[in-house]
This record gives structure tokens, sequence and C-alpha cells, in this order.
């Protein structure tokens, strides 16, 4: 069937209530999934078993799909490109154009690992001794996954301190470098393209910043890139420059060479910990029935809330504060993959494709937005994360609390409080009409879907395995939706006009920019004088 037939045919089914399914004793044991080290569970959502296996029948191009990708099939098919990021964790050959990449992946992976490891033990120095600071400079898909995954897994760091610099907001830079010793930093620009504007500009502050305290501005520079004729016309030694291919996403890319400060932060043999939780998920996805793959189940959630039910965002709310940037991180990775409009074939999409997501770590959330979250308008699915142990051993207390507030989120979204509850909490205190008035502000409409992934501690493996199902998950829905998630051109637009500005902000003619544009410009260049 036909993937928005279906759809239409699945809104039919919507309104059943969540807690009366979960009276079915089977249901918790049915809407479950198992891989690796990961519990899913999505019994606390309205899909029924019925709507679950329309789910999975319209995910029926999902198997095929997947292998093309595994098996380095040119599926970005805008760009004409493989999508091989599974590659950097793999262990299969995968050929490309008549060539297994195999070979390639390890040499860069072993070429990393020894230079993360001289600069670890002290063989490769700085210009004022052993390296202290490594400042990473990179944007996007360049920043977020090695920054996310620093501050997620720092109980392992025994390496240099991390830093990372993205914004073209001089303050990023300047708020850094004010931390920092010239001459015991490195600084590695990490950027697919080298053309970032943004990365570009920072790293050329920052060469200049070297330049004044150091005889070689670069010889502590190390460079991340597919575009190694422009790394060594920025001045980077091809000896510190790790490449990789076109095949590799930037929002995929944590994986490989721009994962370099975090194997320079956790040392090699934590990060191939982190591959290897990648490629379990790897494994579960390719091999588990789609009823049972823990990345299809998380899709079909999805689309089920977005799609069917229509509801417009999904909040990613992990217990776990070292995750506090994993959902800028998915809003990456979720909402430049599937934020399109158009089909694979270039024909208009008939429904919406990928929500917007958002979210924070919990318990702060609670006290800031989950007000909206039980008593807006606008069901939000949530999507709970919590481990099981805590990294703190001895603040296994604190730990405590965050897994009962966890559940208790879960349990308030689902059992809601009615009228007559919350008339009960606070009879004692009102009477009559002003009781009925200060009842209605305390119901709870509760029915709000969530779901939960559990684990039992925030390692490597875990973290890789975290990446790897979300990654899957969007390719899963990117499949559905008949889209192409491995492009990017809807941030084309704003690049040029941004390079059109710049010299309108020094004054030049705007003639031809739209009244609103100009009037701000005008404004602005008043104040700036
Ligand atoms: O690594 P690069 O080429 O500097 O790109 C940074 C980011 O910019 C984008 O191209 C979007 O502008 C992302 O897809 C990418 O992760």
């Amino acid at each position: 069937m036909d993937f928005w037939t279906g759809i239409e045919a699945l809104r039919a089914k919507q309104g059943a209530r969540i807690a009366d399914l979960l009276t079915d004793d089977t249901r918790t044991a049915r809407l479950r999934a198992a891989a690796g080290p990961f519990v899913f569970d999505l019994s606390k959502t309205s899909i029924t078993g019925d709507a679950l296996n329309d789910l999975l029948a319209l995910a029926v191009d999902v198997p095929d799909r997947r292998d093309a990708m595994f098996a380095g099939e040119k599926i970005n098919a805008t760009e004409g490109r493989a999508v091989l990021h599974t590659a950097l964790r793999g262990t299969e050959p995968v050929i490309v154009d008549g060539a297994d990449v195999m070979p390639g992946v390890r040499d860069t992976l072993d070429a990393m690992r020894a230079f993360a490891s001289d600069v670890r033990d002290g063989t490769f120095q700085g210009q004022g001794g052993r390296i202290t600071d490594v400042v990473n400079i990179g944007i996007g898909g360049s920043d977020l996954g090695p920054a996310m995954a620093v501050l997620a897994l720092a109980p392992f760091h025994d390496g240099p301190r991390c830093h990372f610099v993205s914004n073209v907001d001089g303050a990023d830079w300047a708020d850094t470098a004010k931390t920092l010793d010239p001459a015991t930093t490195l600084v590695i620009v990490a950027s697919k393209t080298f053309t970032t504007i943004e990365t570009l500009t920072n790293a050329r502050t920052a060469r200049d910043w070297m330049a004044e305290s150091v005889t070689d501005p670069t010889a502590q520079f190390a460079a991340l890139s597919t575009a190694q004729d422009k790394t060594s016309d920025f001045g980077i030694d091809p000896s510190r420059v790790f490449g990789f291919e076109d095949w590799v996403g930037g929002r995929y890319s944590v994986w490989g060479p721009i994962g370099l400060s975090l194997m320079l932060a956790i040392g090699p043999r934590n990060f191939d910990a982190f591959l290897t939780g990648a490629r379990q998920i790897d494994d579960h996805f390719r091999t588990a029935p789609l009823a049972e793959n823990l990345p299809v189940l998380l899709a079909l959630a999805g689309i089920w809330h977005h799609q069917v039910c229509g509801y417009p965002t999904r909040a990613v709310l992990p217990y776990d504060n070292r995750l506090s940037r994993l959902p800028a991180y998915l809003q990456q990775l979720e909402m430049e993959s599937n934020g399109k409009g158009v089909t694979m074939a270039g024909d208009p999409l008939q429904g919406p494709a990928g929500p917007v997501v958002w979210g924070e770590p919990g318990t702060n959330g609670q006290h800031a937005f989950y007000q909206l979250i039980h008593q807006g308008k606008t069901p939000v699915p949530c999507e709970f994360m919590v481990a099981a142990e805590g990294s703190e051993p001895l603040l296994d207390h604190h730990h405590k609390l965050l897994i009962a507030n966890c559940l208790a989120q879960s349990e308030a979204l689902l059992k809601g409080r009615s009228h007559a509850e919350a008339r009960a909490t606070i009879a004692n205190r009102f009477e009559g009409e002003e009781l009925e008035r200060q009842a209605a502000h305390r119901v709870f409409e509760g029915n709000r879907p969530s779901t939960t992934l559990i684990y039992p501690r925030l390692t490597p493996e875990v973290l890789g395995g975290i990446i790897a199902l979300y990654e899957h998950r969007v390719f899963v829905e990117g499949v559905m939706l008949d889209i192409n998630s491995f492009d990017q051109w809807g941030v084309e637009l704003g690049k040029e006009l941004a390079t059109s500005l710049g010299p309108l902000v020094d004054g030049a003619d705007a003639s031809d920019k739209d009244a609103s544009t100009r009037a701000l410009l005008e404004q602005l260049l008043e104040w700036r004088g």
C-alpha cells in the first residue's frame, strides 16, 4: 500500500486510551524491544497491536534499502554518493566504485590512534611543552558529535582538556581562547568541505592568535577534512591531516576523523568501545526482524506520532545530565536529515516529513517546560532515557531520585488527574464554585504518549549505541517517507544570501534587498556608527 494511503487508514485507528491498552498484560512484552545494552519500551503510546502491524507493513521497503546502504550503493541520489558512516565502525569489506573502502578506513583509524597516543603521552609536543588543551574548531556535524560525546563521556577523560568553538560570533573564540596557552594548545580544524565560513574564520583567528606567541603558527594545527588540497593551502602539514571520503555525511561523521577530539579525551581504547557499541546496533538493525528491531520501532513511533496523530514536535528527555547536548545533536541528525519537502523523485510530499525535535535533560526540564507537556493543548510525544546506574557511585542517592523522576514523568503523562481527583486534593481548602474553578486548573488530561529507553550505565559503548539507534531511526523514517535523508539543500540559500549581505554590512548599496531587510540593516548600521 502507498505510504500516505496507509497513513490515512491509520488515522482511523487513533484514539485508544493508553491506560486502557495497558490493562492487557501482554502489551509491555509486545511493545518492547531489546538490543545490546538497551531496552526500549513503547507501551506508553496509543499504538495498538493492530496499528503496529499496519505500520510494519508500511516499512516493507526498509530491508532492501538498508542492505543497499550497508553495501555502499549510492543511495544519496541527489549528490550521487554512497552513505557509509557504518563503514567507519565496520569490519567487513564494502565496495564503492569497484574498490573496498575498508583498508582506507583502517589506515585512517590507525593514524588517528597513533597521533592521539603521541599527544596523550607527550611524544607530540607543543612549542611550550606537553599539549594540555585541544580546541576543535568546526560547526554542525563537525562540532555537535564530538562536543556532545566529549561531555557525555567525562568520567572516561584522561587526556588533554577539550574545547569546542563553533559559532562565527567572535565571543565563542574569545571566551575559549582566554582560558588557553597557545604554546600548549592543539587546534583541530574540523570541516568536511573546508569551505565553511564560520570554521575558516575561527581557524584564521586561531592561527593569528598562535602567531602572536609561537614561532610556527600551524605546527600545532591538525585538520579533519575531505579536502586535503585546502588544508595544505591553510598551512597544515599533511602528516596531521586526517581525511575521509564524501560517503560520510557531516552529521554522521563522529565515528571517523571528526571524532579525533573525543579520541584525544578518552583514548583510543575507549574510542574503539564507542565504535563497538555502534556496530552492535548496526548488527541488530541488519538482522533483527522488523517487529523486534529497535531502530525500526523508534521510527514507527515517530511516524505514528507525527504523520498519523499530527503532533508537530517530539521531545528528547535524557535523564542523564552528561547527555545535555544530545538533544542539540539529534536536532541536526533528525532535522537536517528528514526536514524535507519532496520525495526522492522530486514530487511534493503529501504530508509532513520530520517533526521538530527538541529537549533538555531531566530533571531540569521538569522545572521549566514540562508544564506545557502536561497541560498544554498540543501533545508532545516524549522520549525518556535513563541509566540503571549513574557514573558517580558515591552519589547513588542522586541517581535513585533521577530514576524515580524519569518514571514519575511518564506515569504522570499517562495517568493524568481527573477533575474529581483534583477536587479531592484541595477539598479541605476551597468550596463551592471556587473549589470547581481551582480544581479545573489542576486537571491533567493524561493519555500523553511517551517512550523510554533504558541502559545499564553511560559508557563509550552505550553512547555509540544510542547514536547508532537514532541514526538508523532517521534512516527508517526517511525510507518510509521516500525522501533523501542524506542531503541538506535547505541550508544553501541562507549561506548564499549571507555572502551577498556581507558587503552590505560594510555599507555597500542595499537597494536590491526587500524593504524589511533594508530597514533592519539601516538601523544596525546607524548604531554601528
Ligand atoms: O564540515 P563542514 O563542511 O564544515 O560542514 C559543517 C556543517 O555544515 C552543513 O553543511 C550545513 O551547513 C552541515 O551539513 C555540516 O555538518
